[in-house]
C-alpha cells in the first residue's frame, strides 16, 4: 500500500498539481479526488477550506488534505466550486496527523476531522449564502440577469438559503455558476464559518474624550460646568477614582467598562447627556474570555533529587524520544514538569500538556497558572465552543505557546511543538469510546510528537504495564525513577479490615468495620479530614424486591435501572432511561422494595449515621454536572468545610490535601472484580492513587481497606509498594495468554435492531476475518456483555495480532474491505460495525 505519511505526497512539486483530494464531513472511508479548475490554481493549499458537490444534489464545505496530479482510476472528477480560504484552517503536520489517526483507529478521516475542530469552526454539511449588506442594486456596476435577480430576490425575504433552496428556486441542476457570478459582482455572500459562528465577547467602554484628558485646565473647566448637576457629576467622579486620569492622562485610553461605571445605581441618561455634551465618548472592545493571569509564582527550589531527575530526562532525550517518570504519589513530578516547560518554551517552541479530563480544574493547573500565567491556554471539556475557538486561535495566533488540556488538546493547531507531557499517563479516560476516532490520546501524543520531531514525557505514579514495558524489556522509552516523597512526607500506613470477621464478631456497623470507624474517628478529633472511595463500576445501588426478586430494568438495554435516591428515581447509565420508583413490585405487587447495592449516596447517608456531627461531602457524577461543581467542592474540602469527603474515581485524581490524614477504601473486592485482563493492573492503580492522597505533609497517614478477601495477594504488593514484582507477574499471564503488550488488540461490535441480523453479520465477519492471511488469533462472536443497547442488539469478535512487521496494516486493510462487502448486501445495510482498536 501506498505510504500515507510520506511529505512527499502531502507536498508534491509545484505547478504541476491538477488534483486535490479533500477531506469531507460524512462518513466515507476515503479522501474524494476533485479536480482543480484553472481560475483556483493560485489559491490551492492544503488545510483550506473549499466548496464542492458531493453526490448529485449535496454542496459541502470540506478541507484540502492533499494536492497531485493523479485523476481517480474510479470516478470522473469534479471542479473544487471555490475556495473559502487565503490562510488555511488547519495546518499540514494536522492534516498528516488525522490521516494516521484514521488509518490506525480504523475510521473515517471526516470523523477525524468533526473530533478535530471545535464547532465553532466545524464545516456544516452545507454551504449558505446570504445577500451581501454593502449591496445596493441600483449603484451596482454589474448588470444582473433574470434568473441572479431572482436569487436576490428571495434572499431579500429569508436571511439565508442554502444552495438547495437556491436550486429549488430556480429549477436547476447546478446553481454554482449562478451564485459564483453574484459572488463576483458583490451582491451575496458565501457563509465563512468562522466568523459566523464564533462571536467574540464585545464591551462597551467609556472614556473621557483626549482633548479633555489630555488638558487638566479643561478638566478643570468641566468639572465647574457640572457643578450642580449631581448625577452627571457623581459620574465624572467616580470615572477619575477609578482611573486617575488627571495625574496620568495616558490610562484614558483604554477606559472603564461602562456596566462598571454604571454600577452603583447611576444612571444611563446622565452619561447619555456626558456623551452627548461631548464630555465623554463610549467605544466597543472585543476582550478574551479566558482570563489573563499575571504571574505570581515564587520560585520553588527543586530538591536534589528532583534536580537529578530533570538532568536524567534530558539526558535520555538526546537518545530517546520518549521517556517515562515513575514517581511515587507525592515525589514532586509536577515541579520537574514546570522546569522542564520553561526550558522548552525559552527555546521557541511550544508545549501540550495532557491531564486526565477531571484534574483539570484543580490545584495542578491553578499551580502551572501561577508560574506560566497569561502564555498558558487551557483546553477543557466543559467549555463553552468559544472559549474553545479562543485557545484555538490563541495557538495559532502565539498567544498560548502553552496549553494544557484533556484528551482532545491534541487537535489544537501546533505548528512547532517541542515536547507533550502526559501527566498520569496510565489513565483510562485518555481513552475515547464513543463516538470514532476512539483513538488512545497519550499514544496518539507520542505520534503527535514523532510528526513535530518533539520529546514526549509520560509521568504516573502507576505507569501503565504497556509503558512499563516500552521503558524496560521493550527499550523503546527511557525510564526515570523517583521513589521517595518530597520533603518529610512518607508514604501513608495501611491496614486491611476484614468485613467477614468483623461480621462474625459483630462489629459491622452500618457497613463499616471497627478499623475503619475508629481511624475515622482518630481523624476527626484532630480537625484531621478524611477521604472515602468507593469504586462506582459494578456497585451501583438498585431496587429489589424482597418478595419476588423483580428488579427495575432499562426498556432498551439489557442492563438493570440504577436507583437515584436524591430524584428518587431509577435511571439507565447507558441510555439515559428513567422512571419513577414504583411504590410496589410491578410484579408480585409486593411493597417490600429495597436497595440493594452501595452507591456513594449510601455511604454518605450510613457516614452520617455514624458521625453526625462531622460535616460530609460526596463527589459524584451526579454532584459534579456544572461547569464549576467539581471546583466548588474541592475548594470547600480545600477550605475545611468539609470534614469526610465521600467519592468515586473522581477522588483519586492528583488532589494534594495536606490536612488529609485518612484515606478509607469502602470495599476493596469490587475493586479487584472486572471481567477483564487489565483488572489487576487497574487494581494496583486505583489503590495504590487514592492511598496517595493520605499523608502528603508531615502528619502520618493512614488507609483502611474493607474486604472480604484480606489475603488477596494483590493487597500485599500494594501495601508493600512492590509495583515491579506486581508488573513481573501480571506480565508473565499476558505473555502466556497472548494478551497486550505481547499482542495488538481490535475489538469489533456487531450491531444490529434484529438479534438474529446482528448474530448472522458477526459470523460472517468471523469467519471472512478468520481468511486474512496474518498472524493472528480471532475470538468470538459472543454476545456482548451488555447484549442490547438503545434496543440494538450486540456481538463482540476479538482479534490478537502479532505485533511485528506490517500485521496490523495488512489486516486494517482487508478489515476496511470485508466490512464494505458485508453491508453492501441488502439483508445487511443497516449493521454498524464499531472497530475499536487497542481497547481499554
Ligand atoms: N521543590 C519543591 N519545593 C516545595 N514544595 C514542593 C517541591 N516539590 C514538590 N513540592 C510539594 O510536594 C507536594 C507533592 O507534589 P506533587 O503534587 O507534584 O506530587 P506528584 O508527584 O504529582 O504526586 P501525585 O502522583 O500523587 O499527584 C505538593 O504539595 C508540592 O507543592
Ligand atoms: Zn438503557
Amino acid at each position: 500500500m501506498e505510504s500515507l505519511f510520506g511529505n512527499q505526497d502531502l507536498f508534491p512539486e509545484e505547478g504541476s498539481n491538477s488534483f486535490a483530494d479533500i477531506i469531507l464531513p460524512v462518513p466515507i472511508p476515503r479522501m474524494f479526488t476533485y479536480r482543480i479548475p484553472h481560475s483556483l490554481e493560485n489559491q490551492v493549499q492544503i488545510g483550506a477550506r473549499v466548496i464542492v458537490q458531493f453526490g448529485k444534489k449535496k454542496v459541502l464545505t470540506g478541507i484540502i488534505g492533499k494536492v497531485h496530479n493523479k485523476p481517480p482510476q474510479a470516478y470522473d472528477a469534479k471542479p473544487i466550486l471555490d475556495i473559502l480560504d487565503d490562510q488555511p484552517t488547519v495546518n499540514p503536520l494536522q492534516i498528516r496527523f488525522w490521516v494516521w489517526m484514521a488509518e490506525y483507529y480504523c475510521c473515517h478521516i471526516g470523523e477525524v476531522m468533526l473530533a478535530a475542530l471545535p464547532s465553532g469552526l466545524r464545516l456544516s454539511s452545507e454551504s449558505k449564502v446570504q445577500l451581501n449588506p454593502n449591496f445596493d442594486p441600483e449603484e451596482s456596476q454589474y448588470p444582473l440577469d433574470e434568473r441572479e435577480e431572482k436569487i436576490l430576490e428571495a434572499l431579500e425575504n429569508s436571511p439565508e438559503l442554502s444552495y438547495d433552496d437556491c436550486e429549488k428556486i430556480l429549477g436547476v441542476k447546478t446553481i454554482h455558476p449562478i451564485l459564483k457570478s453574484l459572488v463576483i459582482k458583490e451582491a451575496i455572500l458565501i457563509f465563512e464559518r468562522i466568523q459566523d459562528k464564533y462571536t467574540p465577547k464585545v464591551e462597551t467602554r467609556i472614556r473621557l474624550k483626549p482633548e479633555i484628558a489630555q488638558d487638566k485646565k479643561a478638566l478643570e473647566a468641566v468639572f465647574e460646568e457640572l457643578s450642580g448637576k449631581v448625577k452627571q457629576e457623581s459620574i465624572l467622579l467616580k470615572f477619575l477614582r477609578d482611573l486617575p486620569v488627571f495625574n496620568n492622562p495616558a490610562l484614558n485610553e483604554k477606559g472603564l467598562d461602562k456596566a462598571k461605571l454604571l454600577e452603583e445605581g447611576d444612571s444611563e441618561s446622565s452619561l447619555k447627556t456626558l456623551i452627548k455634551n461631548g464630555i465623554f465618548e463610549s467605544f466597543k472592545q472585543v476582550i478574551n474570555r479566558i482570563d489573563e493571569t499575571e504571574i505570581t509564582a515564587g520560585e520553588l527550589i527543586l530538591s536534589e533529587k528532583q534536580e537529578a531527575a530533570v538532568s536524567e530526562i534530558k539526558t535520555h532525550f538526546e537518545s530517546k524520544q520518549t521517556v517515562l517518570l515513575h514517581g511515587i504519589t507525592g515525589s514532586g513530578k509536577t515541579e520537574i514538569y514546570i522546569q522542564l516547560i520553561k526550558e522548552v518554551l525559552e527555546s521557541g517552541s511550544q508545549v501540550l500538556m495532557l491531564l486526565p479530563e477531571i484534574a483539570l480544574t484543580t490545584q495542578i493547573v491553578a499551580r502551572l497558572k501561577q508560574v506560566f500565567g497569561g502564555q498558558m491556554g487551557v483546553y477543557h471539556s466543559k467549555y463553552s465552543d468559544n472559549e474553545r475557538v479562543e485557545v484555538w486561535n490563541g495557538v495559532i495566533s502565539g498567544r498560548f505557546p502553552f496549553v494544557v488540556g484533556v484528551r482532545s488538546s491534541i487537535f489544537l493547531p501546533f505548528d512547532s511543538l517541542g515536547m507533550i507531557i502526559v501527566d498520569e499517563e496510565h489513565e483510562s479516560s485518555y481513552k475515547q469510546f464513543d463516538p470514532a476516532p476512539r483513538f488512545q490520546a497519550r499514544d496518539a501524543a507520542i505520534m503527535l510528537s514523532y510528526f513535530h520531531q518533539a520529546k514526549t514525557l509520560l509521568g504516573s505514579a502507576t505507569p501503565s504495564f504497556e509503558s512499563y514495558f516500552n521503558a524496560t524489556e521493550g527499550e523503546k522509552y527511557g525510564l526515570v525513577e523517583l521513589p521517595e516523597r518530597y520533603g518529610n512526607s512518607n508514604l501513608p500506613e495501611f491496614h486491611l479490615a476484614d468485613l467477614s470477621a468483623d461480621k462474625r464478631k459483630n462489629l459491622l456497623k452500618v457497613d463499616t468495620t471497627r478499623m475503619m470507624r475508629e481511624k475515622i474517628q482518630d481523624a476527626l478529633s484532630k480537625n484531621e479530614q478524611v477521604l472515602i472511595f468507593q469504586n462506582r463500576r459494578g456497585y451501583s445501588p438498585y431496587i429489589q424486591c424482597e418478595d419476588c426478586g423483580w428488579t427495575g430494568q432499562c426498556i432498551q438495554c439489557d442492563v438493570s435501572l440504577t436507583y437515584h435516591q436524591f430524584a428518587e428515581e431509577m435511571r439507565c447509565h447507558y441510555c439515559g432511561y428513567k422512571e419513577k420508583v414504583p411504590t410496589a413490585c410491578p410484579a408480585c405487587g409486593s411493597t417490600q422494595l429495597a436497595t440493594m447495592g452501595m452507591g456513594t449516596e449510601r455511604i454518605e447517608e450510613s457516614l452520617s449515621l455514624l458521625f453526625p456531627e462531622a460535616r460530609i461531602g460526596r463527589m459524584d457524577l451526579d454532584t459534579t454536572r456544572s461547569k464549576y461543581g467539581y471546583q466548588k467542592l474541592l475548594d470547600e474540602f480545600g477550605a475545611r468545610h468539609i470534614d469526610i469527603l465521600v467519592g468515586t474515581q473522581m477522588i483519586t485524581k492528583g488532589l494534594d490535601f495536606g490536612n488529609v490524614t485518612v484515606v478509607g477504601v469502602w470495599d476493596g473486592d469490587r475493586i479487584l472484580n472486572f471481567p477483564d485482563f487489565r483488572s489487576g493492573e487497574r487494581a494496583y492503580q486505583q489503590i495504590t492513587q487514592v492511598a496517595g492522597r493520605a499523608g502528603r505533609r508531615e502528619a502520618k497517614g493512614n488507609v483502611i481497606i474493607q474486604t472480604r478477601r484480606p489475603d488477596e495477594a494483590i493487597y500485599d504488593r500494594v501495601i508493600k509498594g512492590d509495583y515491579f514484582e506486581f508488573y513481573r507477574q501480571e506480565m508473565h499471564e499476558r505473555r502466556k495468554f497472548y494478551y497486550p503488550p505481547f499482542v495488538k488488540l481490535i475489538k469489533i461490535t456487531t450491531r444490529h435492531s434484529d438479534y438474529k441480523t446482528a448474530e448472522r453479520a458477526a459470523l460472517e465477519l468471523h469467519q471472512h476475518m478468520a481468511k486474512i492471511a496474518v498472524k493472528k488469533i480471532v475470538l468470538g462472536p459472543e454476545k456482548a456483555i451488555i447484549g442490547r443497547i438503545k434496543n440494538l442488539y450486540q456481538f463482540e469478535s476479538l482479534i490478537k495480532l502479532d505485533r511485528t512487521g506490517s500485521t496490523q496494516s495488512d489486516f486494517k486493510n482487508h478489515l476496511a474491505v470485508i466490512q464494505e462487502t458485508i453491508t453492501a448486501k441488502p439483508e445487511f445495510r443497516s449493521v454498524r460495525f464499531i472497530v475499536d482498536v487497542d481497547p481499554n
